[in-house]
């Protein structure tokens, strides 16, 4: 087992003592989440979950956000902004933090890396405490700054939500196999706060296995890239209990049209059942989309722990 799979089997004793003390957001006031690469996706489902809870809220790259956030808030606003870094250096991200301080912004950082740029450039900050090994791609540290962003949405994230997580990945990972075999085309859906976790499940997928693949909101998938759908489709469907019955349908019609799918909270060709409520569903899904991941790299022979072309922090002079 590499230190990409290490992370991602082993990270649950690491959500239990993620420490938020008293860091929310001005409910008076907008947030934007921004981060790169996996990071903003986790910012997207960190995002849905502030508004769901009230603290109007957006995920926005953090090179937008530095160069063009009039068109993402308008000037008159004057937001909050949460970065999100793991290596608390990527150059767009710390850019974004430092543009936003010279404005007069208050920054939040959630980070896994003590004393980096980002610490440096922000007003309050959160660790935590990651894997020193964990590779290139992001996992366990992934998972930790998407439940500390719940938290601090306010959304209580328990010892019994860790738990729930552990159980729906021991379970994927007795039924992934077979539902890979001869599937070349992936695809993600999820809605709502799921949407952002869908798109890290297709991120993943691409830096760990070098594979072609997409999210979508699930009725979004209907207009135009349904067409893509045949017998080497494989979708990952992320279940929002609220649209269970719509999303059951969409399921079922692209299993006639071919598809496999990967139920988590609902029906499929394989169906994992999520005990946790829709809040905290982001979080519990997400290591099963990181093994996902590499079980589909082991499939083609690919080491997860160094992709081609990938660095661990991109920094630009
Ligand atoms: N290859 C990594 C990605 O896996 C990571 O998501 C991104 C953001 O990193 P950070 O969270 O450290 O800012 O940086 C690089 O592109």
């Amino acid at each position: 087992m590499n230190a990409t799979e290490r992370g991602i089997r082993e990270q649950f004793s690491l959500w239990n003592k993620v420490d938020m003390r008293d860091v929310h957001p001005d409910p008076e006031a907008v947030t934007v989440v921004v981060g790169c690469g996996t990071s903003v996706h986790i910012a997207d489902s960190i995002a849905a979950s502030l508004n769901a809870n009230s603290a109007f809220s957006r995920a926005v790259a953090g090179n937008e956000w530095t160069r063009r956030p009039q068109d993402y808030v308008p000037p008159s606003i004057r937001p909050n902004i949460l970065a999100l870094s793991r290596s608390g250096e990527s150059t767009e991200t710390v850019a974004a933090a430092i543009e936003s301080r010279r404005k007069g912004l208050y920054v939040t950082a959630f980070t896994c890396a003590e004393g980096a740029s980002l610490e440096k450039n922000a007003d309050e900050t959160v660790l935590a405490e990651t894997h020193a090994e964990e590779g290139i791609v992001m996992t366990a540290s992934a998972s930790l700054m998407l439940l500390m962003g719940l938290r601090y949405a306010g959304i209580s994230v328990t010892p019994e939500t860790t738990a729930a997580a552990e159980t729906l990945l021991a379970e994927a990972d007795t039924q992934l196999t077979p539902l890979l075999e001869g599937r070349s085309h992936f695809v993600f859906l999820g809605a709502g706060a799921l949407y952002g976790v869908a798109r890290e499940g297709s991120l993943k997928l691409q830096e760990m296995s070098l594979s072609q693949t997409e999210a979508h909101h699930p009725l979004e998938y209907r207009h135009g890239p349904i067409s893509l759908i045949d017998d080497r489709s494989l979708v990952v469907f992320l279940y929002h209990p609220d649209t269970l019955e719509e999303e059951s349908i969409l399921a079922k019609d692209l299993m006639a049209k071919g598809a496999r799918v990967l139920g988590i909270g609902g029906p499929g060709t394989v169906s994992l059942s999520v005990s946790e409520g829709a809040d905290v569903r982001p979080l519990v899904v997400l290591p099963v989309l990181q093994l996902f991941g590499e079980y589909v790299a082991r499939s083609k022979g690919l080491d997860t722990l160094a992709p081609r072309h990938l660095t661990k922090v991109v920094t630009i002079a």
